[in-house]
């Protein structure tokens, strides 16, 4: 094949690999076998060996990890990544209501659930990933791109040649985490204590192929530029996100009044045991941009925002044999 047919080629492979990985990864409707898909990324990987200068910043063939680093760079987050105040209960609820109505009146509420993993930043250009980052301290965070582009679900260009940036939570899938230990016990490693530990351990590593065999996965929860892009609320921004090829969780719920948001709270209590990925709560949002720009920030908190913790269960785990009290 001669340097053009092959430039034409990658390009179709390209496409069909974004693709097939969407399907399979975002919308958990594969269309083809994954002896297809893994058969054209070896084809992608062949012509890139061949023609370097064919890789280009979003080839799906950085799925697979590239070297490892030497260290985190650092970045700093020009929107911080700020921490949720905590709700332990339905008074709490309650009052964060009440204040809420005090300041700006009748306000719906968005929920989600809260999934337990590692909160990241990642960050577009013209619909290219171009990094990812930890959230750090909130104003710095590490940067984790490379590991980030293994993760199937998170796409490396949008359907949009959008300029945004996003977070959401970086997880690790039960079924993943109990293999990952299995595996760990087998070579008679030490075992992670829960899927979170596992995800940021995955994370944390240099070696991008480490985590690339982790079979994380990501959730994104917000736009940090939403108001730019003509965005009213976090509602629509979710609906954008998930338009533009991002993975969002499709168990959210927008609720007119706390009575609503309370049900939604309880339901899921009941319901998290059957979930395929660990939540430690729920996260209500004020849904109006206007509402929660009235609302304001503390130093370290969005005042427009909670996270409902469920109360930590004395669950008695057996994992693998192993008596594991969490
Ligand atoms: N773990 C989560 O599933 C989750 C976490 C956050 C946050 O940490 C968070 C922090 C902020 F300062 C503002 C909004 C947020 O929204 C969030 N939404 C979520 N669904």
């Amino acid at each position: 094949m001669d340097r053009q047919q092959a430039e034409r080629r990658a390009a179709e492979l390209r496409e069909l690999l974004h693709r097939y990985g969407y399907e399979y990864y975002v919308l958990d409707r594969p269309s083809v076998p994954d002896a297809e898909y893994d058969r054209l990324m070896q084809e992608l990987m062949a012509i890139e060996e061949q023609y370097p200068e064919l890789k280009t910043s979003d080839s799906p063939t950085q799925r697979i990890g590239g070297p490892p680093l030497e260290a985190f760079r650092k970045v700093t987050h020009v929107v911080p990544m700020m921490s949720l105040a905590n709700a332990f209960g339905e008074g709490d609820l309650r009052d964060f209501d009440r204040r809420i109505r005090q300041e700006v009146g009748e306000a719906a509420y968005v929920c989600e659930l809260k999934i337990d993993g590692l909160a990241v930043s990642v960050r577009y250009e013209d619909g290219y990933f171009v990094q990812g980052a930890t959230r750090g301290d909130g104003t710095t965070g590490e940067d984790i791109t490379e590991n980030l582009k293994t993760i199937r679900s998170l796409p490396l260009r949008l359907k949009e040649p959008v300029s945004l940036e996003a977070r959401g939570e970086a997880f690790m899938p039960k079924a993943s985490f109990l293999r990952l230990n299995e595996e760990r016990k087998a070579r008679g490693e030490e075992l992670f204590a829960n899927p979170r530990n596992a995800a940021a351990g995955s994370l944390r590593q240099l070696d991008p192929k480490v985590a690339a065999s982790r079979q994380l996965d990501l959730f994104v929860y917000g736009l940090a530029n939403a108001e730019e892009l003509g965005i009213e609320s976090h509602s629509e921004a979710l609906d954008y996100l998930q338009a533009l090829g991002f993975k969002v969780n499709p168990e959210r719920r927008r609720c007119a009044n706390i009575d609503e948001v309370i049900a939604f709270v309880n339901e899921w209590h009941e319901k998290r045991p059957q979930l395929p990925y660990e939540i430690d709560g729920i996260v209500i949002k004020v849904d109006s941009f206007a509402q929660q720009r009235e609302l304001g920030t503390t130093a370290k908190s969005p005042r427009w925002a909670i996270a409902y913790k469920f109360p930590a269960e004395e669950v008695v785990t057996t994992l693998i044999g192993i008596e594991v009290n969490v």
